[in-house]
């Protein structure tokens, strides 16, 4: 087991470098095995997410090697083989696999996805989609069993706005016989990049990032190589760690344009956020405005940014109030921050966060990705040393972490604690 360390106070400042995005990541990963040929990912982040989904390609027999930030994906080789629970389950994004397997192999046997815990994750759009394009899903011992003999092209409206169904029928509905159209589609950046590398694999996909997609199935894809677009996520999380120690920070290698439901919030902050081309230069103070904050579909809020942000806005002068229109239960930071002094009540799907505390050290727990980078602002913002558990989860998003904040001059470091068995 692995406990980071931060002794909170210190201003960040200097210029960082953003990854290549986790949410992309984890799509375009299985994307790539439609093309029965060499993929080339650039870009790719240094994370645990990455690494698990490739042992599971290399599993099914695909041929995966590593470079610095670049990943060789060639499925040739690749068969159809079933995917149980087990590396499955430590992924949300391992859902992926049923799109493309279903594409490529018209047959995906899978165990059930995992991902953080933010409360119920439901598949049933993934699968309302699936079946109109023909394919039939049955239970077997604890895994799906999806199949098609034929895909067909057809109409999905989605009941919900998901990311994960829009990318998962638009895996599939490439290799389908005709056309598909998806209505009510999300509009993420990521859903982008994963049409920009399906299309360079000679997928004819139009409308990503609006909310009507139309896929013209095509017989054959080939390899290519693509860039995978930076993290807005990442990008976010420091930009609000920066505002949160009162610090000076570049934060270099994003689209500013993905950041701008976050940007809006911070300037109505008193945060002066400066946009460059492919950087924003974030420079705190010591007085912010407490706001409210709904999370949305993009080009709202993201969700992934609720917990973090929280923890900023323990420093603002006033209530604010944090509600999660996506994930309703995805408020388990909350009571590791009462823990280091912040007030907070989680009422329905919304916290009510009272400022202006001041939050010192102490031993804490990271519960799931964000709200472990949550706890780490957290911890960036206290007096005094934080001690936090549950590192996994946060190795599951943030590349180099510690290297990107001790760059900026955050006092931290990482201990692994043996544990004995009695
Ligand atoms: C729209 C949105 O903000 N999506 C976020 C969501 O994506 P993720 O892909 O996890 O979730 P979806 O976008 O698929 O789901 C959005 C909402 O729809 C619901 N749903 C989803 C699929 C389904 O079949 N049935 C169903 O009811 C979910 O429970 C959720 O409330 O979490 C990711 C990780 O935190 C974020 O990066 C995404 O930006
Ligand atoms: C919750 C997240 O990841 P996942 O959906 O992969 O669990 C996230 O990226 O914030």
């Amino acid at each position: 087991m692995e406990k980071l360390f931060i002794e909170g106070g210190r201003k960040l400042t200097g210029r960082i470098q953003i990854s290549g995005a986790k949410n992309s990541a984890v799509a375009l990963i299985p994307a790539a095995i439609l093309a029965g040929a060499e993929v080339v990912l650039e870009n790719v982040p240094d994370i645990s997410d990455v690494h698990i989904y490739s042992e599971i390609l290399q599993d099914l027999g695909a041929v995966v090697e590593q470079d610095n930030d670049m990943i060789r994906i060639d499925s040739t080789r690749m068969e159809a083989r079933p995917m149980p629970n087990g590396k499955i389950k430590e992924l949300r994004a391992s859902y992926y696999l049923m799109g493309a397997m279903l594409g490529r192999f018209g047959e995906a046997i899978i165990g059930m996805p995992g991902g953080c815990n933010l409360g119920p994750r439901p598949i049933d759009q993934h699968v309302k989609g699936f079946e109109a394009l023909g394919a039939r899903m049955s239970h077997e011992h604890g895994s799906l069993h999806i199949q098609a003999k034929e895909l067909i092209g057809s109409k999905v409206y989605l009941d919900v706005v998901s990311v994960g169904a829009t990318i998962n029928i638009m895996l599939a509905a490439c290799r389908a016989k005709g056309k598909t159209i998806i209505e009510n589609a999300a509009k993420e950046p990521e859903i982008i990049d994963v049409a920009t590398l399906l299309n360079a694999m000679g997928a004819s996909i139009k409308g990503a990032g609006t909310d009507v997609i139309r896929i013209e199935g095509v017989e054959k894809l080939s390899g290519c190589r693509h860039s995978i677009i930076p993290d807005r996520i990442e990008a976010g999380t420091y930009m609000i760690a920066a505002a949160a120690t009162g610090g000076d920070v570049v934060i270099d290698n994003i689209i500013p344009r993905h950041m701008e439901s976050l940007t809006a919030k911070l300037r109505e902050m008193n945060i002066r956020v400066e946009e460059e081309d492919d950087a924003v230069h974030v420079i705190g103070c010591d007085t912010y405005e407490a706001i409210d904050i709904k999370t949305l579909p993009y080009p709202g809020f993201p969700t992934d940014l609720q917990q973090p942000i929280t923890s900023l806005l323990t420093a603002a002068n006033g209530t604010s109030i944090v509600t999660d229109n996506i994930y309703h239960a995805r408020f388990k930071h909350a009571e590791h921050l009462l823990n280091m002094g912040a007030k907070i009540k989680v009422e329905g799907r919304s916290a009510v966060i009272e400022g202006k505390t001041s939050l010192v050290g102490g031993k804490v727990m990271a519960t799931d990705l964000r709200a472990g980078a949550a706890l780490v602002i957290a911890g960036l913002m206290a007096n005094g040393i934080t001690e936090i558990t549950g590192v996994h989860h946060i190795d599951r998003g943030y590349a180099e972490l510690e290297e990107k904040l001790k760059s900026l001059g955050a006092v931290m470091w990482r201990e692994k604690s043996i544990q004995r068995a009695y």
